[in-house]
Formats: structure tokens, C-alpha cells, sequence
């Protein structure tokens, strides 16, 4: 693992191009230490920056300039075969480019001027296009497998794209390969932040070691900011990336980070107060938990941005104009205001529903007839989904407490015999792995086999946030009755 230590050449390398953690800028062997430091938090992140000393909200915390956030344009303007090859490929996104160029820039090894920034990149990730069938079945929710199938899918395709530029470019083969390509461009998508002049924006040295805090406040349901954005249409015509692009440009993601010109540096501020030794962390926009998987490769167990959706027939979704999007239940269990409206016009006899249109919009319940039966509704389409999914609540709890308890394991001559013995998706686990007829003696907790654990672990974490929350509607759906009823 890391040490603190081992951050030496990269604080140094950041100081003397100017990136700082303080607002006078003055020379020194490490950019941190005024008001930041890296530390390792082990339940939220790992390896993040923390406050040396009390941090007021607001201030500044960090300043990153322009010549060090690693581009396309940048590294372009360095490198003139480069830049060559890209003319070559207009057609490519700017992803796609950024991806390559990463790929590109690793080529150069030790002689690279990122190099002192780019030996500290993590070795691998787990965001949804990582995940192997096994853990993407283990997920059990179909839109959160097609999710997964669609983000493997895409990111072949970005590869396919680049193969062409990849070998006329004579790239080391090792970083040709769809698992470089997967790496760099989980690479991208979870460590680059907004900059105005590149859509795939840019990589940001020690910036980019902020770990996420959801925005928290900014999503009271009845203003249901995402579904009344001008981009999000009813037929879902925006791709995910201008989702993931849009969600980052929020103008809560720049109430803590954000490109700033009349310094041409990126600035950072804390986004509350902070002790001395806490945690300070950024919010990299609004996502759920299937987003941050997707995007970041991991959940928050308390997000108050979570939207659960269950399967809704057709003349629910025709017999209002809320998209589909909005149609969700929010982690603690309560219906989504869109979702109450439409089914609240859904359950309203069609010969009435213009009548009631103004109230069910505004959210006002229709009568107490109209919201018991949209309550009946709701909690058993809730027991249906929950009775549908191979495994329950339990199930889930106990198998989680196993994979951690496995993840803990400090002798691991005896793995496959504590594998075996947990059964069930364990054996699943031995089978996808290779180790079913493999000796007792040879399997070892390798870093495959524990990157394997964690991202099933992911998996088994979401879907069982996914039931908990259907669980807690049915609850509100009871109580809502019963108050009614009374
Ligand atoms: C921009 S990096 C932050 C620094 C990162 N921890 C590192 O070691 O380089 C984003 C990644 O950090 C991790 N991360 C950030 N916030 C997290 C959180 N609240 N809980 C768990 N992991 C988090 C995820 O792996 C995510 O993809």
C-alpha cells in the first residue's frame, strides 16, 4: 500500500508547478501541508485529502493552474506526433481522445513529464463496465444488468474506435489491449473534472484525490430538479454521457471546485467547515447509487440523491406527462413526487383526470378513495418485485457479513474449503473464479480474487439497498393507509 511517504515526488513535482494548498504561494518541497494532506479513510474513499487545520466553508483550499491539468489540448500542444495522429480521427469524441492520449502518455514510462502524476493513478477500478458476468447477475434488477451490459458494450465500442490510432501511433501492444482500455477509460470517467473549452475534461494532479460527498439539501423532491431539466426529455433522447457531463456541470458541483479564469487555475473551496484531521471531501454532481457505480465504482449507503424504479406499466406512464425518470422511489422509501402524481391521475377514472390535472401537478392528493388505492398499488407492486428477486433481505445481510468476513481472512490455506462451506452464490464465486477443482493449498487471495470480491460485494450492497427501500415503501404505503383509514 501507499504511504504517506511515498507521495513525496508527486507533492514536490506539484509544488514547483505551482499547484498549492495555500493562498500565498510560497516555494516549497510539497504543494500540501498549509491546509490539506493526503490520508488514507478507510469507510469513505480510501486514500483522500485531509484538513491539517480547522478549514472554514468557503475558503480556498487548493488552486490547481491550467499548465498542469493533463488535456488533450495540452498534451497536443506538447506533443506534435500526437496531435498528428488526432487530425488523423476527427470523427473520435472527446473521450475517446482523452482515453488514448492517457494510453498514449503511460506509453512514455519514466520519461513522460506526468510521469511523477500518473505512477500514482490506481492500479484498477470497479465501475459497472469492469464488472464480469458473474457480478453483473449478482446486481438481480434488470435495468441495473442492462446498466452494466450497456457500459460494457460502450466501452467496447469507444476501443474499437481507437484501434486504428492506437496502432498507427505504435503504442506499447500491453496498452493496446481492451484492458488498458478499460483501465484508462475508468481512469476518465472517475477522476476528471469540468473544464469549459473540453467535454471530456480534465485530469487534475492532487485535485483529483477529493473524495465524493453527495450534494446534500438540493434535492427536495418537489422541485425534482433532474425531471424538470431542459435536457432530460420524456423519450430519454440524451446519452449518458451528457448526463454524466451535465450532472458535473451543476452549479452545486461549483459552489466547491470549479475552472476559474481570471486565474486559469482550478480552485477548490471547502464546501463546509472542517476539524483539524476530518475528512474534506467534494461533490462531483448528483447521482444514485446505480449512477455512481457506472461512473465512479462505488455507493454511498445513505444517498439522498437514490432513485429505485420498479416496473410501471404503460398506461401509468401514458396517463400523466411526467418522464419515465422521474418515476422512482427515494431510498428511505418514499414515493418520488412525479411517481404519487401519476398514479394518482392513473387511478382517476380517464373521463376525469382533466378535471383533477392542476391538483394531482401540483401534488395534492385527489381524495382519500384515490390515495388508498394508489397506496394498494404501490406496496404490492413492491411485494411483487421483492418476491420476484432470487434472494431476500436476510439473505443478503448474511451473505455480505460472509464476504466481508472472507475479504478478512488473514490464512488463506483453508479459502476454498470457507468458500464451500458458505454455499450458495459462494460456489457461484468458486466456479467463476477456476478454483472449484483447485487445491486447498493453492488458492491464495490473489489481487484478481480480491477485485472480484469487492465488485460482487458492490453488487450484493446495491441490490440490497434496492430491496431495503422497496421494503421501507411498503411500510409507507402501510402507514399512509392506515391514517387514512382512521
Ligand atoms: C477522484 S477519485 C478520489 C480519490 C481516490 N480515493 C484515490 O485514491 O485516488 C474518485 C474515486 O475515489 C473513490 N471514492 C470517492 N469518494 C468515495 C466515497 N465517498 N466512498 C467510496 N469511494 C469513494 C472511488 O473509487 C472513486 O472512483
Amino acid at each position: 500500500m501507499e504511504t504517506e511517504g511515498s507521495f513525496g515526488s508527486l507533492l514536490r513535482w506539484a509544488a514547483d508547478h505551482g499547484i498549492s494548498d495555500s493562498v500565498d504561494q510560497q516555494t516549497s518541497h510539497s504543494c500540501l501541508g498549509h491546509s490539506l494532506c493526503i490520508c488514507f479513510f478507510p469507510d469513505a474513499g480510501g486514500r483522500g485529502l485531509g484538513a491539517v487545520r480547522q478549514l472554514n466553508k468557503g475558503e480556498l483550499v487548493l488552486r490547481v493552474p491550467k499548465s498542469v491539468l493533463l488535456t488533450t489540448q495540452g498534451l497536443s500542444l506538447e506533443d506534435e506526433k500526437l496531435a498528428m495522429a488526432l487530425k488523423g480521427y476527427p470523427s473520435l469524441s472527446s473521450t475517446q481522445k482523452l482515453t488514448f492520449c492517457l494510453l498514449y502518455e503511460i506509453g512514455k514510462g519514466t520519461s513522460s513529464w506526468w510521469f511523477p502524476y500518473l505512477k500514482h493513478l490506481p492500479q484498477s477500478y470497479d465501475i459497472l463496465a469492469t464488472f464480469g458476468d458473474f457480478e453483473k447477475q449478482a446486481l438481480q434488477v434488470d435495468y441495473a444488468i442492462w446498466a452494466t451490459e450497456k457500459a460494457a458494450l460502450k466501452s467496447r465500442m469507444e476501443w474499437g474506435g481507437v484501434k486504428g490510432l492506437m496502432q498507427e501511433s505504435n503504442i506499447k501492444n500491453q496498452l493496446q489491449t481492451f484492458k488498458a482500455w478499460l483501465w484508462a477509460s475508468a481512469t476518465i470517467s472517475s477522476r476528471t473534472l469540468y473544464v469549459p473549452w473540453d467535454e471530456a475534461g480534465c485530469l487534475c494532479p492532487v485535485g483529483d484525490l477529493f473524495n465524493y460527498a453527495a450534494p446534500e439539501g438540493e434535492s427536495l423532491d418537489v422541485m425534482d430538479v433532474s425531471s424538470f431539466s431542459p435536457h432530460v426529455s420524456l423519450n430519454g433522447d440524451m446519452t449518458t454521457d451528457e448526463l454524466h457531463e451535465e450532472k458535473r456541470d451543476t452549479p452545486w458541483a461549483l459552489t466547491d471546485g470549479g475552472f476559474e479564469e481570471n486565474v486559469s487555475a482550478y480552485c477548490f473551496y471547502a464546501r463546509e467547515s472542517y476539524k483539524k484531521g476530518e475528512q474534506v471531501l467534494l461533490s462531483y454532481g448528483t447521482y444514485s447509487n446505480l449512477e455512481l457505480l457506472e461512473y465512479y465504482g462505488f455507493l454511498l449507503q445513505e444517498n439522498p440523491n437514490e432513485k429505485v424504479f420498479i416496473p410501471i406499466e404503460h398506461d401509468i406512464y401514458s396517463s400523466s406527462s411526467w418522464p419515465k425518470e422521474s418515476l422512482y422511489i427515494h431510498q428511505n422509501g418514499n414515493p418520488s413526487f412525479a411517481l404519487l402524481s401519476a398514479l394518482r391521475l392513473w387511478a382517476t377514472h380517464p373521463n376525469k383526470r382533466r378535471g383533477v390535472g392542476h391538483l394531482a401537478y401540483a401534488g395534492s392528493q385527489l381524495s382519500i378513495k384515490n390515495e388508498i388505492l394508489v397506496m394498494q398499488w404501490l406496496s404490492k407492486k413492491c411485494h411483487t418485485v421483492l418476491n420476484d428477486l432470487p434472494t431476500s433481505v436476510e439473505e443478503d445481510n448474511q451473505l455480505l457479513c460472509n464476504i466481508s468476513k472472507v475479504q478478512d481472512l488473514q490464512v488463506t490455506r483453508e479459502l476454498r474449503k470457507v468458500l464451500l462451506a458458505y454455499g450458495g452464490e459462494f460456489c457461484a464465486f468458486l466456479e467463476t473464479n477456476g478454483l472449484v477443482n483447485s487445491d486447498d493449498a493453492e488458492v491464495h487471495i490473489s489481487r484478481k480474487l480480491k477485485r472480484s470480491l469487492e465488485r460482487w460485494k458492490l453488487a450484493v450492497q446495491w441490490r440490497l439497498l434496492y430491496k431495503k427501500a422497496l421494503v421501507d415503501c411498503i411500510s409507507y404505503c402501510t402507514r399512509t393507509i392506515c391514517s387514512l383509514s382512521s
